[in-house]
């Protein structure tokens, strides 16, 4: 695990010391946007019009973030439009690799051993973390974005008039009420699980803690009354919620010492977790083999020994009871 500084790689963990044990996430850098017709997005420069074939998509299967840029290509039919390489679920000193003998698909692209040579032929010089999911354009040779938040809006909507799939999954009239939930999802829970599990003292353990579990109770509450985080209508907020409670049992639980409950024992996010799951499409993005090594090998200093548990099993097949809600 480690960074770039200056377009040089440096083994080096998360820096807790000054800020009192507290896990503080780097901000994403590249935030470029690939539009329909090429015009500039919210943030970055213009030139990046949607085209089939253009865009290659660097994911981990273990990674949440990444997780998400997998479910839109795939519920917004992009597949054959975008295609995409997959890391190694072990991210040890030279960071995300593209190790076949380990998992990796291989970069299908420039047939890179690490992730970070892909960081550096965007930028010989740059200074950062080295993150999937990366959105590369084969064009212009160079990084699109690492931020997948809006490598999910884009594809929900830059391509299609390519594709002809209208699905949305941001839709105007919902945008005040799933901004103001993914808020709460985002600190409470999606960073959460990773503030509570980097956290380096038992302080800034507990606060990320109690704080996950707040934001998991107030949600729960919320899907007592309704299918989805904002009504009857599945949106981002959901995919951006599924892919850590779908982590949660198996990783977050024990590695991260999230452990005041599973998922399985609240009864609203374990039934809408299995609704979600069995939306056609998405079982096939989730590969809980990499999502179990990478945690557990990986965190060396979490977890010295690098063994990864056999359990828990989990079946996320089972009938949910969420179908007849509003
Ligand atoms: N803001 C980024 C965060 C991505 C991120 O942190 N990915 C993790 C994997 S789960 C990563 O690559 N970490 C490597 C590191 O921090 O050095 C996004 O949502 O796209």
């Amino acid at each position: 695990m480690g960074l770039l500084v200056n377009g040089k790689w440096q083994d080096k963990w998360y820096d807790t010391d000054s800020s009192k044990g507290e896990f503080q996430r780097e901000s994403a850098q590249l935030r470029n946007w690939v539009t329909a017709d090429g015009s500039a997005g919210p943030s970055g420069r213009e030139g990046f019009k949607a085209q089939k074939g253009r865009y290659h998509l660097y994911v981990s299967l273990a990674c949440p973030w990444a997780h998400r840029t997998l479910i839109f290509r795939t519920l917004k039919g992009l597949e054959d439009y975008i295609d995409v390489s997959v890391v190694s679920p072990d991210m040890l000193s030279q960071g995300w690799t593209f190790d076949q003998a380990k998992g990796s698909s291989g970069d299908s692209l420039f047939g890179y051993h690490y992730m970070h040579q892909l960081y550096t032929r965007n930028n010989p010089t740059y200074s950062g973390r080295v993150t999937v999911p990366v959105l590369w354009d084969k064009q212009q040779n160079c990084i699109v974005s690492n931020e997948s938040a809006e490598i999910i809006r884009m594809f929900n909507e830059a391509f299609n008039h390519l594709t002809g799939n209208t699905l949305d999954f941001y839709p105007e009239h919902l945008r005040k009420d799933i901004d103001a939930i993914n808020e709460l999802v985002y600190h409470g829970i999606n960073n959460g699980v990773y503030r509570t599990g980097f956290a380096t003292t038992q302080q800034a353990y507990e606060q990320a803690f109690d704080t996950l579990f707040s934001a998991l109770e107030k949600v729960e509450r919320r899907l007592a009354g309704q299918r989805y985080l904002v009504g009857s209508e599945l949106t981002e907020a959901d995919w951006r919620l599924f892919t850590t409670l779908i982590r949660f049992d198996a990783v977050y639980f024990g590695h991260f010492k999230c452990n005041k409950r599973t998922i399985e024992s609240y009864d609203n996010l374990a039934n809408y977790l299995r609704d979600l799951y069995q939306v056609k499409g998405v079982a096939e993005t989730l590969n809980m083999a990499h999502i179990k090594r990478h945690y557990y090998f990986s965190h060396t200093m979490i977890n010295p020994t690098q063994v990864v548990p056999k359990g828990p099993a989990l079946d996320f097949s089972r009938p949910h009871n969420r179908r007849f809600m509003g």
